[in-house]
């Protein structure tokens, strides 16, 4: 179900790949450990059909129970045949024993929807993570005449599946018996989770009418001689509806519990392990969570599981069907965070995860800080306002916590007090709320200057609090709150992990640092200025120095991943059009007599760059301070089609980061572009209210 990655190890945690991120758990034991399972529990599923209401309510109560508790449960005596998954085994085991160029006949890549044979890939096959698997997959093809009890393909239909007809004659046959079972129950299985949810037995299948089918079987070959027991295939959440997985014979899939303690889920004969995926998660409004598991297996041993995955239309949108659960929220969305890319986006290098998230249990108004901003991005992304106002509450509460703690002398000066400050003006950004930014952030200033000595990640608060203040300062009427001296001696000290010199310490800023100086340079100057008049022949002068510096400047060669090489090169454009916006070079040019600067070779710049980043990701995320500044020189003559775009843009990587700072960005947006005025991005115009980005 996912390609290949790879999971970085952090002592302590467990790293894992769930809706599209890598997030890390931290190992709870002792006093820090909490109540969850440390079992698969086993439901009979065998009324599931039953003529009584009462039968289907019975188990429908358990797995509702079993979902919430754990995410995955067996389900014994399934109506399925065994005979049937039995058969279904053995065709695979012949398929997988074909020699290798007659099952890359069937190579995924000869199907337009990747179905058919992939060989195992010898760079993930090292040991420890990553997978080490080769798998045979099909699916939803209504050309396939077995399907045609769903749906018949109209003429003309380019068929997806590959069928090995021609080397194994028996293989469809066989295959489709167990499918059309399995199909079955799956389809009833969505009444008994919609009655679950508290739900009529109905209420799901709209968006189940033509569901998403995928069945990607997995051969796990053995690896070496011995009879070590070794990861085969990664920790990852599965994004699905729900996945029905019929293991035989050899054991090895494990699941992680809230203490990020592996749980064993041995093979039970002709039984279903059922596990929710990510679409269950958003439509039961949080309620359950797809839970993340692994395979290992000892490295001499053959293993084939089969997994049928099942998940809505793909043409239907899904939406959350309840309301989201209370129970020990703030501690669920904590875990949230933890993929957010402000906040580190790697684990082993996330402040987030090494410093706040451990303290979040020991200082209460961080915890409330860090609830509010988890509620606030779940809110957004579940479209769910009632949890978006218990942000609000949470982030009040945080408030009124700080104000006791600030009360005791002892813990005044702690390095949980200045997390928390940080976390608050983060919010603030995040809401753009410019009245509680402009007392939190020169509060945590001040604690680190005061206090900064002692902070075991001193780092990382100032160059949090610089980027704060810096991007606030250029898309609102603001002074920066630190100096540019200060800034600046911020910077220098800096090292990346790999030690380069004023390289960010922490990969969650996309502008490089010499970028960062520069629009501080820029921004002091134009703020400087006095109001209402012509610029000074020097202040002009001095942008434009600015600006050829810009202009000179190169990214690092080779330092930069691919995509984040997108998005600094986004930056880069993003800067020159912000200083030419600022001291309008665009309309008088750099000096008496010189061309006016063109800027539609920069629009298109941060348009293509922006473009090439994989969507959504953090990085399409780091591009929308350029795409801001590129949007200002949409004239609405020409460019209606670019805005519509650039707000639907936003629109979707608001709903899948959660991040709000989005819906300030497009709506400041709007409200320039209905204004036709000249927008400065510092005096704002007449813009009021929101701080944005
Ligand atoms: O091989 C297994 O038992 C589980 C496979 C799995 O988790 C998956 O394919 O998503
Ligand atoms: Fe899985």
């Amino acid at each position: 179900m996912y390609g290949q990655t790879s999971i970085p190890d952090v002592p302590g945690y467990v790293s894992f790949r769930a809706g599209h991120r890598i997030q890390s758990r931290k190992i709870l034991t002792g006093d820090e450990a909490k109540p969850t399972f440390d079992a698969i529990p086993s439901i009979d599923a065998s009324q599931i059909f039953s003529e009584d209401f009462q039968e289907r309510k019975r188990l429908a109560e358990q797995i509702g129970k079993a979902a919430q508790d754990v995410g995955f449960f067996y389900l014994i005596n399934p109506p399925v045949s065994g005979a049937k998954m039995d058969a279904a085994f053995a065709a695979l085991a012949r398929f997988f024993a074909l020699p290798e160029d007659v099952k890359m006949k069937y190579h995924v890549n000869n199907s337009p929807a990747f179905k058919g044979f992939n060989p195992v890939n010898p760079d993930e096959k090292r040991a420890g993570f990553g997978s080490a698997r080769e798998t045979f997959s099909l699916g939803r093809d209504y050309t396939d005449p077995e399907q045609h009890s769903i749906k018949v393909a109209p003429p003309g239909t380019v068929s997806l599946n590959q069928w090995p007809d021609a080397d194994l004659p028996e293989f469809r046959r066989d295959i489709y018996a167990y499918f059309t079972e399995v199909y079955a129950f799956a389809a009833k299985l969505v009444q008994i989770f919609s009655l679950a949810l508290g739900l009529e037995e109905t209420a799901l299948d709209e968006f189940f009418k033509f569901p998403f089918t995928d069945i990607t079987i997995n051969h796990y070959p053995p690896q070496a001689g011995d009879d070590t027991y070794r990861q085969v295939l990664f920790p990852h959440a599965d994004y699905g509806a729900f996945t029905l997985l019929a293991q035989k014979e050899v054991s090895g899939l494990e699941v992680l519990n809230a203490n990020a303690i592996w749980v064993k889920a041995p093979v039970v004969e002709h039984a279903f392990v059922v596990n929710t995926g990510s679409y269950f998660e958003l439509i039961s409004g949080g309620r359950w969570k797809s839970t993340v598991h692994r395979v290992c297996a000892r490295a001499n041993t053959d293993r084939t599981s089969l997994p049928f995955f099942f998940s809505p239309s793909p043409n239907t949108t899904i939406y959350p069907m309840v309301a989201l659960e209370d129970n020990d929220l703030e501690d669920q969305l904590t875990y949230d965070l933890s993929g957010i890319p402000y906040l580190g986006s790697k684990p082993e290098q996330s402040p987030y995860l090494l410093y706040v998230r451990p303290l979040t249990n020991h200082v209460p108004p961080l915890r409330y800080a860090v609830a509010a901003a988890a509620a606030c991005h779940v809110a957004i992304r579940f479209q769910n306002d009632s949890l978006k106002a218990r942000s609000r509450e949470w982030q009040l509460k945080a408030m009124e916590l700080m104000r006791q703690r600030l009360t005791s002398k002892a813990l005044t000066a702690d390095f949980g007090t200045v997390l928390t400050i940080l976390m608050m003006a983060q919010n603030d950004m995040c809401t753009g709320d410019c009245a509680e930014f402009d007392t939190h952030l020169p509060a945590a200033r001040a604690f680190v200057d005061e206090h900064g000595q002692n902070l075991p990640d001193r780092g990382y608060c100032e160059q949090r609090l610089a980027w704060l203040d810096i991007i606030r300062s250029t898309t609102s009427d603001h002074f920066l709150t630190f100096t540019s001296p200060d800034l600046k001696k911020v910077f220098s000290r800096y090292r990346s992990a790999s030690g380069h010199a004023r390289e960010w310490g922490h990969e969650a800023f996309a502008c490089p640092i010499d970028l960062l100086e520069y629009i501080v340079d820029v921004t002091v100057l134009y703020k400087i200025q006095p109001r209402g008049q012509l610029f000074s022949q020097a202040a002009i002068e001095k942008a434009s120095l600015f600006l050829e510096r810009v202009r000179g400047w190169t990214p690092r060669p080779g330092y930069y991943s691919e995509q984040m090489g997108h998005v600094v090169r986004a930056w880069h454009a993003g800067v020159q059009l912000y200083v030419i916006r600022l001291f309008r070079l665009h309309q008088h040019g750099c000096g008496e007599g010189d061309a006016a600067i063109q800027t539609t070779e920069l629009v298109e710049t941060v348009l293509a760059q922006a473009k090439a980043v994989k969507t959504p990701s953090a990085w399409s995320h780091a591009s929308i301070w350029p795409l801001f500044q590129a949007a200002l020189w949409f004239e609405e003559a020409e460019h209606l089609e670019r805005r519509q775009w650039l707000l639907d843009y936003f629109q979707m990587i608001m709903r899948t980061s959660g991040c709000n700072q989005l819906d300030v960005a497009a709506s400041t947006l709007k409200t320039i572009w209905k204004s036709g005025e000249y927008y400065d991005s510092v005096t704002a115009g007449n813009i009021t209210g929101s701080l944005i980005l």
